[in-house]
């Protein structure tokens, strides 16, 4: 069976994670990343959980998990190092289809997490369907050394430039190729970066223009 890749958009999205020791740490701290309304049920919790709710961050609630807690979540993590609590925080979940992840338990997933390299919004996540971590790890290592630091930003200034490519240019395949060779090139924010001006170089006519907003590819 092949794993479905997809990339969630958890924005605002209730998330629960059972457990907060450094297992369950490297998640809260993902599912921050992606902006996740973040809620933590442990017996117990490390320092930097404890300060993350300080913050108001997320939401901690210090106490054993309890079955009615997967109930109003998008997401739920199981991360206690209690395998039997981790198989019940999936039961619950399942019964009420949520999806679910208890580390390292592949009978009680609805998903993996894969190795990540990530550069800004860059993020190339590698997953062998939990035939090989380690080699996942592995791999994550060497694409990490082959990617240039600075894709973020870049990444960021290739996006913004090609925004303002599709308001400006009329769907087809001249944006198209126009896209794929500004992907090749450097690109920064300045109005004189040159690959601005090469994208702008063929502007359309004004007339053309609205053509470019019909949504074609
Ligand atoms: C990618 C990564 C992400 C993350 O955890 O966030 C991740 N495991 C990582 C590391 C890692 N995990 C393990 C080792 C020891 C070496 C080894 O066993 O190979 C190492 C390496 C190390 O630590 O040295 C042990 C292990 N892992 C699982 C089992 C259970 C089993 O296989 O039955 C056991 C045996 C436990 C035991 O000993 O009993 C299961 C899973 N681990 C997964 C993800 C999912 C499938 C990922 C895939 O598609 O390959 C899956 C199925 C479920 C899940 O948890 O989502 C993270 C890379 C972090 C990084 O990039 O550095
Ligand atoms: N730490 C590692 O490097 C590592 C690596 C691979 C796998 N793992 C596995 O991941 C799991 C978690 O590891 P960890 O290092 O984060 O453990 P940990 O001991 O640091 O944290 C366990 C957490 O689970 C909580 N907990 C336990 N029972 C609970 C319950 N009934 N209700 C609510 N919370 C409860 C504890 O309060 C604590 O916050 C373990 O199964 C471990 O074997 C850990």
């Amino acid at each position: 069976m092949s794993l479905f890749p997809a990339f969630l958009k958890l924005k605002k999205r209730r998330c629960l994670v059972v457990g907060a020791g450094e297992i369950a740490w490297s998640k809260i701290t993902s599912l921050l990343d992606a902006e996740a309304a973040v809620h933590v049920i442990a017996t117990e919790a490390r320092d930097e959980v404890h300060v993350l709710a300080a913050q108001g961050r997320i939401h901690l609630e210090l106490r054993a998990y309890r079955p009615d807690d997967v109930a109003g979540n998008f997401l739920v993590i199981a991360a206690t190092d209690e395998m039997a609590v981790n198989a019940s925080v999936y039961r619950d979940a399942e019964e009420r289809n949520i999806l679910c992840n208890a580390v390292d338990d592949p009978p009680n997933c609805d998903f993996y997490f894969g190795s990540i390299v990530r550069r800004g919004d860059l993020q190339v996540v590698i997953s062998t369907n939990g035939e090989s971590p380690a080699l996942a790890q592995r791999l994550r290592r060497e694409i990490d050394a082959l990617l240039p630091l600075d894709l973020g930003p870049w990444l960021k200034d290739l996006g913004q430039l090609r925004r303002e490519v599709l308001q400006l240019y009329p769907a087809g395949d001249d944006r198209k190729r126009l896209l794929h060779t500004l992907a090749h090139r450097e690109v920064c924010g300045s109005e004189h970066c040159p690959s601005r001006k090469l994208a702008f170089a063929a502007r359309p006519a004004i007339e053309d223009q609205p053509a470019a907003l019909n949504g074609q590819r």
